[in-house]
């Protein structure tokens, strides 16, 4: 050997790939071409995945009684894969390969084989089927984007078939697997803004020589919520499909809370409001481990017309605004069951 240098590279190369073995403190290393290769050009892939991204599909369910009766479900998906596929990067050998085309089919495939609600549990069906189907994949990481296609209401009712894009709010969902570890799912609610006009204070805020704000019981709360539910591990695709429904439910739950504590409670604080949706989503959904939230604090600003005689400044008087389009607030947290 040229170096200690060399050694470390070799012992580092050969342990990842198994090509070592220790016994009474003495490690034997194999060395092989791959090793020298890899001595040689003194670098290593630390990490790689690879995949498709913004895979699209609508799927349509029809109702087996009245086929006419129909539901949608609308997603863009990214599927990355990571296993034995170094010399992909490495050596320019592509036999590990499955084609990025090969895994949009395959969403598309298992769209139609498999249910796509909930998002978490097509999210586990792909995430699952890579490792099964391939020996060098090893992990999977999914991301769902489910886009709102909410029924429409015509002259009260509801109609079978017809739809409307009603916000840009989007469910997220995100599932990590490895062969022989437990799933890891999380689900996202994003782009949902929401406004109150009233039953929001801040004071008794921290003030110093650098202090403008004035102290506040009546002023515009508006936010786009963005909120992440961190799922308990599921060790197997069966367990997530049984827990289905109460994925689900859990979803709903923390937007139902989202919106109820959003419009019912009287802010004390952007942060105080936060707290209070992830006590809630925590209390009544026990299969979630953690809630996360990042509230933008969109600032809508009393406009000053004392010049023009008018009070749009007083506490109560205020009616006219200005919506800031930056900066905002940016209030954050994460919030998890005590050990
Ligand atoms: O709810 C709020 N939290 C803050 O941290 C903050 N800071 C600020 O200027 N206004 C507000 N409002």
């Amino acid at each position: 050997m040229q170096s200690d240098v060399d050694i470390e590279f070799i012992s580092r190369y050969a342990s990842a790939a198994g090509r070592s073995t220790t016994s009474n403190r003495r490690t034997v290393v194999y060395i092989t071409r791959d090793s020298i290769t890899y001595i040689m050009t003194k670098f290593h892939l630390k990490a790689a995945k690879y995949g498709k991204d913004k895979v699209r599909f609508l799927k349509v369910v029809r109702d087996p009684v009245d086929p006419k009766h129909q539901d949608v479900v609308e997603m863009t998906v990214r599927v990355l894969l990571e296993g034995d596929i170094e010399k992909s990067y490495t050596e320019a050998d592509n036999s590990v390969v499955v084609p990025t085309d090969t895994v949009k089919n395959t969403v598309n495939i298992l769209a139609k084989e498999n249910p796509v609600t909930p998002p978490e549990l097509f999210a586990a069906t792909l995430a699952n089927h890579f490792p099964t189907k391939y020996p060098h994949i090893h992990g999977t990481s999914v991301s769902i984007i489910v886009h709102r296609w909410t029924r429409l209401s015509i002259d009260g009712a509801e109609h079978p078939h017809s739809f409307l894009r009603d916000g840009e709010e989007k469910r997220l969902v995100t599932c990590t697997y490895k062969r022989g570890e437990a799933f890891h799912i999380t689900s996202g609610i994003s782009n949902l803004l929401v406004l109150k006009s009233t039953n929001s204070a801040f004071h008794g805020f921290h003030e110093c020589d650098y202090t403008t704000l004035k102290p506040t019981n009546d002023r515009v709360f508006s936010t786009e919520v963005e909120a992440t539910l961190t799922h308990q591990p599921y060790n197997t695709l069966a367990a997530i499909s049984i827990a289905a429904k109460s994925l689900e439910a859990y979803y709903q739950r923390a937007r139902n809370t989202t919106l109820k504590i959003f419009a019912q409670d009287n802010s004390a604080s952007v942060q105080a409001t936060m707290y209070k949706m992830c006590e809630d989503i925590l209390t009544h959904c026990p299969g979630v481990e953690e809630v996360a939230y990042a509230l933008p604090n969109k600032h809508y600003v009393a406009v000053d017309l004392g010049a023009f005689g008018l009070d749009n400044s007083t506490p109560g008087k205020q009616e006219v605004f200005l919506p800031l389009a930056d900066p905002s607030g940016l209030i954050t947290a994460t919030v998890s069951r005590k050990p």
